[in-house]
């Protein structure tokens, strides 16, 4: 195969990120072309939109280590590369190489968060024929700033002495069906402010979850002043410049998607443009590989498998056991989530060693979601 650092030696090892690798048949493939029989000019135009979208974003940072990049292009797909990560979700729309073999487009997902990545990948690559990469990026260049999510959790927790509250605006979810029947996104984002969510959490998928990135906006134009983490199924940087256009402050990103150098390439994303990432483990191994990435300041530990929906909250004190002491070195500020219904679920993973909470069921089912705050961690909080 010819040489896709070679082939464009005056662009950084960024430029070629895995993750601007994004879904057929929208927007230019750059792995395929340099497998394919493109020649020298349709390569130059394609590596010049990548250069023009991704190293102005960029603002010509910092480069990636060149050998990651290089295995992206030593012909293992990044379903290969993610097997060797140990993140059994595959990838269905990428290209694929001799290496990886057949049937990946004859393939059932094995569970629902393969189901929802899968659907993910056609809907950016549809909504990508609308708004082009850098369409998104100049869109985001007009948001008023992000605010600071970090900050807002470190002083709702010393303020009230418990976790801080990063309450969820949630209609439905794969687990629980419809959680809400007359779902008002600005009402409920307003109730939980008012009895003192520190940031609040926005679902986006429309399929799986019944939100929508216009929730996110309409609740950022509201007059809500809480950060605002945009809760979504990231698996390309467009939905990154995209949630930040609607007004997001944080994002999600989950390790058992995204390969070590999507993480990486993201983070740094996020960082240009003064979002928070949240980045979401559910097991040792993952919060291992995310606990070598540097400039991780925030992790979720999710007590839910989004892989099997079983709930557990004590996969968060059994996982900050373990490496308790080497997250409180680095300074990370850890998020438990998911299943936490009571005071004494609150107090459970408070114990364990978090500084917030991420909870929806518990709060978005009740009459008044934002009395329900109050339920939930047995006294009022101060805002
Ligand atoms: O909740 C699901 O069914 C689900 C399925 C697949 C992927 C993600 C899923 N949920 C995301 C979350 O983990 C929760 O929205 C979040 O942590 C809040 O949990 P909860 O308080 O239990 O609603």
């Amino acid at each position: 195969m010819e040489s896709l650092l070679a082939a464009s030696s005056s662009l950084p090892a960024a430029a070629f990120s895995p993750a601007l690798l994004s879904p057929p048949s929208s927007s230019p493939h750059i792995l395929r072309t340099v497998t394919g029989a493109a020649g020298a000019a349709a390569r130059a135009v394609r590596c010049a939109a990548a250069k023009d979208s991704i190293l102005y974003a960029l603002e010509h940072d910092e480069m990636f280590n060149s050998a990651e990049v290089i295995q992206w292009e030593s012909g293992k797909s990044i379903n290969s590369i993610a097997a060797a990560q140990g993140i059994r979700i595959r990838r269905r729309c990428r290209p694929r190489y001799p290496s990886e073999g057949s049937g990946a487009d004859k393939a059932v997902p094995r569970n629902i968060l393969e189901q929802i990545i899968w659907d993910k990948e056609v809907e950016v690559s549809q909504r990508k024929t609308k708004k082009t990469l850098q369409n998104v990026i100049e869109s985001s260049e007009h948001a008023p700033p992000a605010r600071d999510f970090i900050g807002a959790l470190t002083a709702a927790h010393g303020r009230n002495g418990v976790p801080a509250l990063i309450a969820e605006v949630k209609k439905a979810s794969p687990s629980r069906g419809v959680l809400r029947e007359d779902f008002n996104p600005v009402e409920i984002a307003h109730a939980y402010e008012k009895n003192g969510a520190a940031c609040l959490s926005i679902l986006t998928d429309e399929k799986h979850f019944q939100g929508s990135f216009e929730n996110l906006e309409t609740v950022r134009n509201s007059g809500v002043k809480c950060p605002l983490l945009c809760k979504e199924f990231v698996i390309d940087i467009w939905q990154i410049y995209y949630a930040r256009s609607k007004g997001a402050d944080a994002i999600l990103l989950i390790a058992a998607v995204l390969p070590d150098l999507d993480i990486k390439y993201m983070l740094r994303i996020c960082k240009n443009l003064g979002m928070t990432a949240l980045i979401e483990v559910h097991d040792e191994r993952e919060l291992d590989r995310v606990l070598k990435i540097d400039g991780v300041q925030l992790i979720g530990i999710n007590n839910r498998s989004l892989e099997t929906f079983k709930v557990d909250t004590s996969n968060t004190k059994i996982l900050l056991q373990k490496r308790g002491d080497i997250i409180k070195e680095k300074g990370i500020l850890v998020v438990g989530e998911s299943g936490l219904f009571t005071p004494d679920d609150v107090a459970y993973v408070q114990n364990a060693g978090v500084s917030a909470i991420l909870v929806g069921e518990s709060l978005v089912k009740q009459e008044d979601p934002g009395k329900a705050i109050a339920g939930l961690y047995g006294k009022q909080l101060l805002c």
